[in-house]
């Protein structure tokens, strides 16, 4: 069923030639799926192995010890197994803010000391995927023709707002299925759509399903080696005034049923959170708008959907702890959607 996904080759994405070509196909997908395959992409694969090495390592400590460490509202921190809103059975380590923030003072109690030695990769990391984000929104403004063609570029710094995350998975491999002896278990992930640009999610086994071009049926998403899923998120979609697609995708115990493992990371490239959200292709309007449930109406910013979307998901039980203590940083204060 999935043999129709979009799989793109953008090794020469560089070149003047290519650019045109591979930026219609990109946007093609994207105005169909919402989702594609990126092969030949610049990321180095050592680069890749290393995060996910570092993240398995992480995600074997003590629950006791990474509990220590819940996500902020600067969005640093861990989250375990069913302590997130939809109860679902999956770890997550955030890592936001902007180039320097992982290290700075105001971050320090929020990030658990394993990843204190090697903070400065996971912030090169950040910086290649955000450099792949953004030629990825090149490729949109040039296919959709915008009227300013810097527009996606311009308004995606990376040294401006908390709103580029790299976000490391494990979905643990357990002998029995967990809701056979816990209540109120929910899945791995709900189904959703993320409420940024431009998703990059590296998987390391199938797992993933994502909601069919017609939005009549779950597909699983191909997974091939090398290749980076990618994915748009609500504010993309609504600037392209609907062109664009941001797809529901889940994870269920269906699809990765209990006694498998499946690690992944996500880099949600996000705007500055003050960008206004409004339709910019020329001829399109948004009347109405929602992202999970919420209604998004023109002329809201990144950062106030970003703020809103934190609010519904964690409610009162999200509280910016280890922030209270840590005097206040500018600029770095949006919180990222999470689910
Ligand atoms: O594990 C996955 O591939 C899904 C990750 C995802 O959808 C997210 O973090 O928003
Ligand atoms: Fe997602």
């Amino acid at each position: 069923m999935s043999s129709n996904f979009p799989i793109i080759d953008i090794s020469d994405l560089d070149s003047p030639s290519s650019q045109h070509r591979i930026a219609d196909q990109v946007t093609q997908a994207c105005r169909e799926w919402g989702f594609l395959l990126l092969k030949n992409h610049p990321i180095p694969p050592g680069n890749i192995d290393e995060m996910f090495s570092l993240s398995k390592t992480f995600f074997s400590l003590p629950e006791p010890l990474k509990a220590q460490y819940p996500i902020t509202s600067n969005s640093i921190g861990y989250m375990g197994s069913f302590q997130d809103r939809g109860k679902d059975d999956k770890m997550s380590m955030w890592f936001g803010g902007v180039p320097g923030s992982l290290l700075a003072a105001q971050n320090r109690d929020s990030l658990p000391p394993f990843w204190h030695e090697h903070a400065g990769k996971v912030e090169a990391f950040k910086h290649q995927c955000h450099g792949l984000v953004i030629k990825l929104l090149e490729c949109f403004a040039l296919a959709l023709d915008l009227p300013d063609r810097k527009f996606f570029a311009g308004a995606h710094k990376e040294d401006v707002g908390n709103g580029n995350s790299l976000r490391m998975l494990l979905y643990p491999a357990r002998p029995e299925k967990p809701n056979s002896h816990l209540e109120d278990v929910g899945s791995r992930m709900a189904a959703h759509t993320d409420s940024g640009s431009v998703t990059l999610l590296f998987q390391r086994a199938p797992g993933l399903e994502v909601m069919s071009p017609n939005g009549e049926e779950w597909i699983k998403a191909p997974y091939i080696e090398d290749c980076i899923l990618v994915n748009l998120g609500d504010a993309l979609s609504f600037w392209s005034g609907g062109q664009l697609k941001a797809t529901m995708h889940r994870v269920t115990f269906d699809g990765l049923p209990h006694d498998r493992e499946r690690q992944s990371m996500a880099y949600f490239g996000a705007a500055n959170p003050d960008t206004v959200l409004q339709p910019i292709v020329q001829g399109e309007k948004m009347e109405k708008y929602y992202s999970n449930g919420i209604e998004l109406v023109p002329g809201i910013t990144v950062g106030e959907l970003s703020r809103t979307i934190m609010r519904d998901i964690y409610g009162a039980a999200f509280q910016p702890t280890k922030e209270k203590k840590a005097p206040k940083m500018e600029g770095a204060r949006q919180a990222t959607a999470v689910v």
